[in-house]
């Protein structure tokens, strides 16, 4: 039954939303796993990257679909056009979320990771899916050791001034006041990427997410 829905975004009218038969249950079913999205926030060099691939390897070798949203790599494709102004990460973030929507839809386990720096864009994403559904990572790495990592040589050119509005240095950063899972990292005290991502399956398991 089609029925009328006001899109979110305020630019679509007269849309209707149009259901099928096969839906989120019998995909879920198929995958033997529920559709969520692990979101992972942390600054630049916090290794939310390596956090994903190794998130994703650990679910692939027990049989789990995934997908991985990452923030750099979109940027040379569906958000090309962004800035780092904070109103072109709330687009980014929005656009990444209602995504990540359709991922979780589809019965994959989303696997996002974007600094995504601003408490109110990532609450934005959560509200998107149903509250249970949407599992916050914060890499609590302090910008100490994101910067004497500085894999691309950014923190430099940001210290430089080379690089204006980075975040940590002259762009803010918020950290989540209340996320479902916290990753500590101190200065020559980091646990594995293996270990991290078996924090975060071990989670996704007592909840119910790894089971149809
Ligand atoms: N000004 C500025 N601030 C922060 N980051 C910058 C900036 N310019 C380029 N980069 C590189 O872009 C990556 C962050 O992209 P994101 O889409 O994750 O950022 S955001 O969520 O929109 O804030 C980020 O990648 P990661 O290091 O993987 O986090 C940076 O390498
Ligand atoms: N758990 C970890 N322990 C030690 N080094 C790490 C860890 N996770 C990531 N790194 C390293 O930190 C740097 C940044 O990792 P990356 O995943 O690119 O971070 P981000 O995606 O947050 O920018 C890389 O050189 C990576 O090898």
């Amino acid at each position: 039954m089609d029925k009328l829905v006001t899109s979110t975004v305020g630019k679509s009218t007269n849309i209707l939303w149009h259901d099928c038969p096969i839906g989120q249950p019998e995909r879920q079913k198929l995958l033997n796993q529920k559709g969520c999205v692990v979101w992972i926030t942390g600054l630049s060099g916090s290794g939310k990257s390596t956090l994903a691939c190794a998130l994703s390897r650990e679910l692939y070798s027990r049989g789990h679909l995934t997908y991985i949203l990452d923030g750099d790599n979109l940027r040379h494709g569906l958000n090309g056009d962004l800035s780092f102004e904070a109103k072109d990460r709330a687009e980014n973030i929005r656009r990444v979320g209602e995504v990540a929507k359709l991922f979780a839809d589809a019965g994959l386990i989303c696997i996002a990771s974007l600094i995504s720096p601003y408490r109110s864009d990532r609450s934005g994403c959560r509200n998107l899916l149903h509250n249970s559904s949407f599992i916050e990572v914060f890499l609590n790495v302090p910008l100490e050791v994101c910067e004497a990592r500085d894999p691309k040589g950014l923190y430099k050119l940001a210290r430089a001034g080379k690089i204006k509005g980075f975040t940590g240095i002259d762009d803010p950063y918020e950290p989540p006041s209340d996320c479902e899972i916290v990753i500590h990292c101190k200065a020559g005290d980091c646990a594995t990427p293996k270990s991290m991502a078996d924090k975060v399956v071990t989670y996704l398991e007592a909840n119910g997410f790894l089971q149809e």
